[in-house]
């Protein structure tokens, strides 16, 4: 196993400029070695980050996936600190006695290929490079079925032939069938939440407008912008692409509810520069994102989630999850406009072992699957108490 701890305080990047290894640390490494893209090409030297929590059985047979959607990382749960910009984004359902119980399970969260917390992604060292400088437009397209291949790889080093459940939400869905698709020997229980079997024209629409968005930026340079001193980034790109993405997080029922056409506190939003207090939120979002998150990390993945297919090169989406032999639990948002119950009801009528779709009734649209923690608990707790399935033949 070729990993090793590292403990380098985390400085958030000054908005705009990402600096590679900001993020290291609190989090375990590993080097992966290269990965063989789908579309041809190779990527060198791939690291890859990740958490775990609890302990590894003798007999691996329980380890648990945990795969993190767009802006995510490995941090499923605990505080912000050195090495984690937000708080867990499923706080408290990982530890001792909870949902994900550790004194069970052995839990690992890696960060995605093509990401920016701590994974190889365009901000990392170009290994190709004279210098050491970073990927920017160098990085190659890749697609989730890479990201799985080397998640894939990071599973072989740490020991584990087969996940008693590999769970990700949104694109972390995309991943977590993904793997149950190409690997169905080694995933033993599968739970996708807020996901779709794969990209719909609407959905690469609200991506495609916010990768121009990004694109647009004067300060983007074709995204060789790392040079680029503090706060020169594309940032304002990059926080309109969250502006759009955020509108499509969260419902219309819900943003009309609780911001109507309320004004910002203190500020006119008719006739002069004050805003509405919904205008005010998506600058907040737009904000934060920009603080913590790679603008040309933010491309790749919004490529990746566009290139999601389980149907391509397999005959169909119907042949592609066919193949899927996990247990599998799926479940969507009742008020999630952009990955539709309907998309996930798809999934659910696809895969041979599944249980009945699952709708966690909510308000808050996509987001949901990230807000309503308990619910997410509930049903990982009823997939987690079923029997175990025998391994199957590797084929
Ligand atoms: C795994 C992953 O997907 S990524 C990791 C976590 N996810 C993210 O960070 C994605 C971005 N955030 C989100 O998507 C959501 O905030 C969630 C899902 C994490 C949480 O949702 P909610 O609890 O419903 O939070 P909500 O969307 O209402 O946002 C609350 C924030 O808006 C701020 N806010 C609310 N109204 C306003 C306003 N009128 N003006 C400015 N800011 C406002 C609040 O102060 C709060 O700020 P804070 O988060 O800095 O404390
Ligand atoms: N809020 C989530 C939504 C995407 O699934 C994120 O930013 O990753």
């Amino acid at each position: 196993m070729s990993t090793q701890e590292v403990s380098v305080p985390a400085v958030p990047p000054a908005s705009g400029a990402w600096r590679a290894g900001d993020s290291r640390g609190g989090r375990k490494f590993s080097r992966i070695g290269n990965v063989t893209l789908e579309r041809g090409g190779r990527l060198d030297d791939v690291e890859m980050a990740y958490e775990t929590w609890g302990t590894l059985s003798p007999t691996g047979d329980n380890a648990v996936l945990v795969l993190h959607a767009l802006t995510g990382d490995s941090h499923v749960t605990g505080d912000a600190g050195p090495g984690h910009p937000t708080p867990g984004w499923w706080n408290g359902l990982i530890g001792p006695g909870r949902e994900l119980d550790t004194d069970r399970w052995f839990v690992v969260a890696p960060n995605v290929l093509g990401g920016c917390q701590g994974s190889t992604g365009p901000s990392s060292p170009d290994p190709g490079s004279a210098d050491g400088s970073p990927y920017g437009s160098r990085f190659p397209y890749i697609t989730v079925r890479d990201q799985v291949t080397a998640e894939v790889a990071l599973s072989d080093r740490l020991g584990i032939d087969r996940w008693a459940l590999v769970v990700g939400g949104s694109m972390g869905g995309m991943r977590a069938l993904e793997w149950a698709v190409m690997e169905p020997e080694r995933v033993e229980r599968l739970f996708v939440l807020a996901s779709t079997a794969a990209a719909t024209g609407d959905q690469i629409a609200w991506c495609s407008a916010q990768m121009m968005a990004i694109r647009c930026d004067a300060n983007f340079h074709g995204g060789d912008y790392y040079g680029a001193g503090p706060g020169e980034g594309p940032h304002n790109g990059l926080g309109v692409a969250r502006r759009i993405a955020h509108t499509t997080y969260r419902s219309e029922a819900e943003i009309n509810l609780r911001f109507g056409r309320l004004p910002q506190p203190g500020e006119n939003p008719l006739g002069g520069d004050g805003r509405f207090a919904v205008e005010s939120y998506l600058d907040h979002h737009a904000d934060k994102l920009t603080h913590r998150f790679d603008a040309n990390s933010y491309l790749v993945l919004t490529q990746t989630m566009n290139s999601h297919d389980v149907g391509r090169g397999r005959g169909g989406v119907a042949a592609g999850l066919g193949r899927v032999t996990a247990r599998t639990a799926i479940a969507a948002i009742s008020s999630d406009r952009l990955y539709t119950p309907g998309q996930n009801a798809e999934i659910a009528a696809g895969i041979p072992d599944c249980a009945p779709l699952r709708v966690i009734d909510s308000p808050y649209g996509h987001d949901g699957f990230l807000v309503e923690v308990e619910r997410v608990g509930e049903i990982l707790v009823e997939l987690l108490g079923e029997p175990a399935q025998p391994a199957l033949a590797t084929h």
